[in-house]
Formats: structure tokens, C-alpha cells, sequence
């Protein structure tokens, strides 16, 4: 049996003014910087043996937040590219072992939101009216402006579930990935096995944990949302 861990960065400074944010590499507001220091007491006696982020600042100042403040956890290294697992190559000395990988990924970041980003989402309906930027938001398929859809999101972002976070759990690994609201709903829609209009209204706060117990067979045997 393995943990996962999955959590939403805490509030950013375009989240707190209300913008479309994306790629944008926006920091945590000081309301999101709390959220995270939050996150982290809740979850300061949980062991993680392995830890996934996006290449996106807010992110990552959640991950590090919790990571400091985790007692089981002394040392932490980053790897950006997660392509080639170099490490793997060499026999580890228990030292080394103690060391908690952070994977960094892209393919983790928020969707990609395309001419939207930037723009305050209460000017977007002003420009574009309510139904459009709701379909924009919250449909499965239709993409913003130059941007991608939940669905573009789902491929990219399960497809790195796939190949690095499933053969983790299914080896008995705890994971905590820390990331974003839409790349986290593909994750979630995809273990949960939600419908698109399930997806649709599934709305993920900023800095609460879901901890789900997988089977080594990934069947998801509890799920915990901790506010
Ligand atoms: O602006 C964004 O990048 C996302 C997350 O903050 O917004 P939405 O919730 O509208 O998908």
C-alpha cells in the first residue's frame, strides 16, 4: 500500500487579483505563503519517500514549504530533467538514500491559458460575457484563445503520471505532488474515474491536501481531504 499525496499550491499574487494565470510565473501571495505553511503542520508527520512539482515558482515554494517543515524529511534534491533518471545508475550509500528526489516537470504545470493570460477573469466576462469564459474555464474540451483545453491537460499530464508517479506507488512509495488546479484535476479525474461534467465541477481550493491509500494494483482505497 502506498500514500499520494496531492495538493494545490497556496494562493498566488494573479490569484488573489483574479487573473488568468497559466504559465505565468507568478509568486504565492502572503495569504498563499500561510496556506502553505498550513499545508505543511498538517502534514509535517507524514514520510514521503519521493516528491513531484511543476517548473512553476508557486509550486515549488509550496513543496519546499511542506518539505521543510516535514519531520520525516532531512534533505531534499532537485532534478529537473526527469527524462534520464541519471542517479539510478549509481549504487546509493544509506546517506544518499536518506535524500528526498523532487522530479520537476512541465508536463506537472498549470494548463496552458493561451491570449487569457494575465487578464482579469471579471474584465474577461465583461469582454467576452459569462458563458464563454465558463466554457473557457470549466468545459472538458474546448480551448481559450492560443491556450489548451482540460482535455490537452489530461494528455500530457497523465501521460507523466504514467511513466513516473504510478511505478512509484505501485512499488509501495509515498508520493506528494505538489502542483495546480487543472493539472490536478486531470490527475484526479483520471484515479477517481470522473465524466467530463464530473471534472467539469470539481473545484480544487488552494493549499488542501487529498491524500489518497493506493493498492499496489493502484485501486484507490480511501481518500482524505484535509481543509
Ligand atoms: O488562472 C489559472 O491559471 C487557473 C488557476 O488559477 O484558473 P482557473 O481556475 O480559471 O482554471
Amino acid at each position: 500500500m502506498s500514500l499520494l499525496t496531492l495538493i494545490r499550491h497556496g494562493q498566488s499574487i494573479w490569484n488573489q487579483q483574479n487573473r488568468f494565470t497559466g504559465w505565468v510565473d507568478v509568486s504565492l501571495s502572503q495569504s498563499g505563503v500561510k496556506e502553505a505553511q498550513r499545508a505543511a503542520q498538517m502534514l509535517a508527520q507524514q514520510r514521503f519517500d519521493l516528491a513531484f512539482t511543476s517548473e512553476l515558482l508557486r509550486a515549488q515554494d509550496t513543496l519546499y514549504e511542506i518539505l521543510r517543515h516535514n519531520h520525516q524529511c532531512h534533505q531534499y534534491v532537485r532534478i529537473h530533467d526527469t527524462g534520464s533518471q541519471w542517479y539510478e545508475h549509481f549504487e546509493m550509500s544509506p546517506a544518499e538514500e536518506l535524500e528526498l528526489k523532487i522530479y520537476v516537470s512541465q508536463q506537472l504545470n498549470e494548463r496552458y491559458y493561451g491570449d487569457l493570460q494575465g487578464l482579469n477573469k471579471d474584465k474577461a466576462r465583461q469582454l467576452f460575457g459569462d458563458d464563454q469564459v465558463h466554457t473557457w474555464r470549466r468545459s472538458y474540451d474546448v480551448a481559450p484563445p492560443n491556450g489548451e483545453s482540460l482535455a490537452m491537460t489530461v494528455t500530457r499530464a497523465i501521460a507523466y503520471f504514467q511513466s513516473h508517479i504510478v511505478p512509484a506507488l505501485q512499488q509501495g512509495k509515498n508520493v506528494l505532488v505538489c502542483a495546480h488546479g487543472n493539472s490536478l484535476r486531470a490527475i484526479i479525474m483520471h484515479i477517481e474515474k470522473m465524466t467530463a461534467s464530473q471534472i467539469a465541477a470539481y473545484e480544487l481550493k488552494t493549499g488542501s491536501p487529498h491524500i489518497y491509500q493506493c493498492s499496489t494494483a493502484m485501486e484507490i482505497l480511501s481518500k482524505q481531504v484535509l481543509e
